[in-house]
Parts: structure tokens; C-alpha cells; sequence
């Protein structure tokens, strides 16, 4: 999928699209995809987003303190195997690890009776779209701005149009420094999830990643210095020397905390708990077919309606499709 299309729809219902002899439908995943691939071109085999990126084995130790909340086998108190991807945000693999400014961690849970349950960071709280439509709408206008196919002037009507929403998340864009390691960020999950415990019974809450080493950023002047890929050459050596963790801390939502908004934060009082350690263990190359898809969670956690969440799930399967068949 690659041709133009002047028109879009993210709200579930394939939108047509004419080659001239016969109209092709495409879906709303194959359409976000199709734009994604408009912002730095097709880099066959890499991720649409999120290109590059280091994987790591790890373990995580629960601490027990989630499991009356929910039956999630790996919240509860034996320790679980995991596999950790970080990432730099660009679309683009060849970028300077300086120039992405966001970074990305994702964590698959291998759970003990087989099944995976997976948790995706970020190093910025908040999204800047609050539904797939205005994230299209977003990525249509930047791409056509950039080839000359949209007047400035129509793309700063329409990015007014969305600055309510992306607001927080650009301020939290730009207050980002480079980072000294993928080790030594806080990574927010940003959507709602809920906890079911034994009972049924659901909790709001969100996922954050805590560095046990603190966050440690460098200066620009400094992390001009360094290498295009100093993350990862810095997780390699990092890894040889002591093995890094982070905390899992569960943040529990409460009345009338939006649970279908990622573009929103919840109040920075509410209460969380300290669900377990993770500790990464050794870098080891990408598992094939490797997918962190948000979506894909045990039984004990449940997805919000937040749109964007159920969103991503058929575009990171499109990405894995495209990626794994050599495109
Ligand atoms: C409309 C919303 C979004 C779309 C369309 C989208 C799309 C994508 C795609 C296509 C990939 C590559 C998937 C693959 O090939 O496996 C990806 C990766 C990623 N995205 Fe998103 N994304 C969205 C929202 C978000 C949000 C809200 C976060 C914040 C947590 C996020 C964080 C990441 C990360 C960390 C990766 C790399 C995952 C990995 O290491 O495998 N994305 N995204």
C-alpha cells in the first residue's frame, strides 16, 4: 500500500480508494501505516514506528502488593521471564539516537503457563491525539506539508484545530533532555488499563516503568558528542557491568479520572503501588516475529475504551505484516 489517498477514515470502516481502473478498499490500520511510511520512507524489515531498537532478556520479581487487585499470574508473587525492547520514537532507523527525542520501552511478560502479556512506554506522559481520527488528520497534514501538497497556511488552520489536545504532550516533547541511557528514563504506558481481581471487580489504573537509577539525562552539548547510536552501545557495556532494574508502579484512577483519554493526565496524587522489580539481564538479538501489540494482555487486566488503545493493535499487526514480509 503505497499509492496517495486524498481521503481517510480511522473509525473502523475501510475507506475506497481509486487506481484509476478499479477501486481498492483499504482498511483504517493499512491507511495509519500507509501515512507512517509517508514521514521517512520504507525501511524494509523495520518497524513503521519505533524503528530501531535494543532488546534485552529479563526477569521481573512481583512484589505481591497487586495481586488482591487482580489474577494477572505474573502480578502475583513468582517470578516471571520477560523480553524488553527499547527504541527510539523515529520512523526512521538511520536517525542519531539525539534526534528522536521520545524513547520507547516495551516489555513482554512470558507467563508460566504459557501466554504473554505486554506493557509499551514512552518517555512522554501524554499523547498527542485523542482518537485515530485526529492522528490521521495530524500525519496527513504533516506529510502533505512537507511535499508542497498542502498550504502552510491550511496546515496551521488544521493543527489549531488539535492544539487542545496535543498541547500537553508537546510541552512534555520539548521539556525532554537526551537521555544518559535507556536505563535511566521514566517510561509512562500512558493508557488506562483496568485490574480485575478475583471477584470481577475492575480498577482504573495506569503503568510507569521507575529507573532504580534514577533519571540521568545529558546536556545537548554533551550527547552532541556521542555517537549516532550511544544508547545502545552504552546498554551493551551497562548490561556487562550490573545488571539495571526499574520498578513497576501501578497508579490506581478515581472517580472521574478519564479512562479514554491519552492525550490527559490524572491528578499527581493519587495513589500507586509498588507492583514488582524488573531486571534486565543480557542483550540478545530480536526474537523473530517479535510484536509488543498494547492490546495483548492476560486475563486480569482489562483495556479501557480509550480509541487510540484499540487502535494500535491492527496497525502494529500491519507494521509486523509489512516488516515481516521483507517490505
Ligand atoms: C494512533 C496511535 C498509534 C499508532 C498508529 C502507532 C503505530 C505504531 C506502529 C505501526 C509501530 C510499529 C509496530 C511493529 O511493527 O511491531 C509502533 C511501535 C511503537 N509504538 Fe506506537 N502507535 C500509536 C500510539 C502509540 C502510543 C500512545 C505509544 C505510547 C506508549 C506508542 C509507543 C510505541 C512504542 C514504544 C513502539 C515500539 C514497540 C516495540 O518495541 O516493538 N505508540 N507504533
Amino acid at each position: 500500500m503505497s499509492s496517495e489517498s486524498e481521503t481517510h477514515s480511522a473509525s473502523g470502516a475501510p475507506s475506497e480508494r481509486s487506481d484509476g481502473r478499479e477501486t481498492l478498499y483499504i482498511s483504517p490500520a493499512e491507511e495509519a501505516v500507509d501515512e507512517m511510511e509517508r514521514v521517512s520512507g520504507i525501511h524494509p524489515g523495520y518497524r513503521r514506528a519505533h524503528a530501531r531498537g535494543f532488546c534485552c532478556r529479563a526477569s521481573f520479581l512481583p512484589s505481591g502488593k497487586a495481586a488482591p487487585f487482580t489474577t494477572a499470574p505474573h502480578l502475583q508473587e513468582h517470578e516471571v521471564k520477560a523480553i524488553v525492547r527499547f527504541s527510539g520514537s523515529s520512523t526512521d532507523p538511520a536517525l542519531a539516537d539525539l534526534l528522536s527525542p521520545a524513547k520507547g520501552m516495551a516489555v513482554q511478560f512470558l507467563l508460566p503457563e504459557g501466554g504473554r502479556s505486554t506493557l509499551v512506554g514512552v518517555t512522554v506522559p501524554v499523547f498527542f491525539a485523542r482518537t485515530p481520527e485526529s492522528f490521521m488528520e495530524m500525519l496527513t497534514t504533516l506529510n502533505r506539508t512537507k511535499t508542497g501538497r498542502m498550504p502552510k497556511s491550511e496546515a496551521l488552520r488544521r493543527f489549531a484545530r488539535h492544539f487542545g489536545e496535543s498541547r500537553q504532550s508537546l510541552l512534555a516533547l520539548k521539556r525532554l533532555k537526551p537521555p544518559a541511557s535507556y536505563a535511566t528514563n521514566l517510561y509512562y504506558c500512558i493508557h488506562v488499563y483496568f485490574l480485575v481481581d478475583e471477584e470481577g471487580r475492575r480498577r482504573p489504573v495506569k503503568f510507569e516503568w521507575i529507573p532504580d537509577s534514577g533519571v540521568q539525562t545529558l546536556s545537548i552539548h554533551d550527547a552532541a558528542a556521542m555517537p549516532d547510536d550511544y544508547l545502545e552501545r552504552e546498554m551493551e557495556l551497562r548490561l556487562q557491568a550490573h545488571p539495571p532494574s526499574f520498578k513497576l508502579s501501578i497508579v490506581f484512577g478515581e472517580e472521574g479520572d478519564p479512562t479514554d483519554d491519552p492525550t490527559k493526565r490524572w491528578p499527581s496524587n493519587r495513589r500507586r503501588i509498588d507492583a514488582g522489580r524488573l531486571v534486565l539481564l543480557e542483550p540478545i538479538p530480536e526474537p523473530h516475529g517479535l510484536i509488543m501489540d498494547p492490546t495483548s494482555i492476560t486475563e486480569g487486566i482489562a483495556l479501557s475504551d480509550d480509541p487510540i488503545l484499540n487502535f494500535r493493535r491492527d496497525t502494529y499487526a500491519e507494521s509486523l505484516k509489512r516488516r515481516s514480509g521483507g517490505h
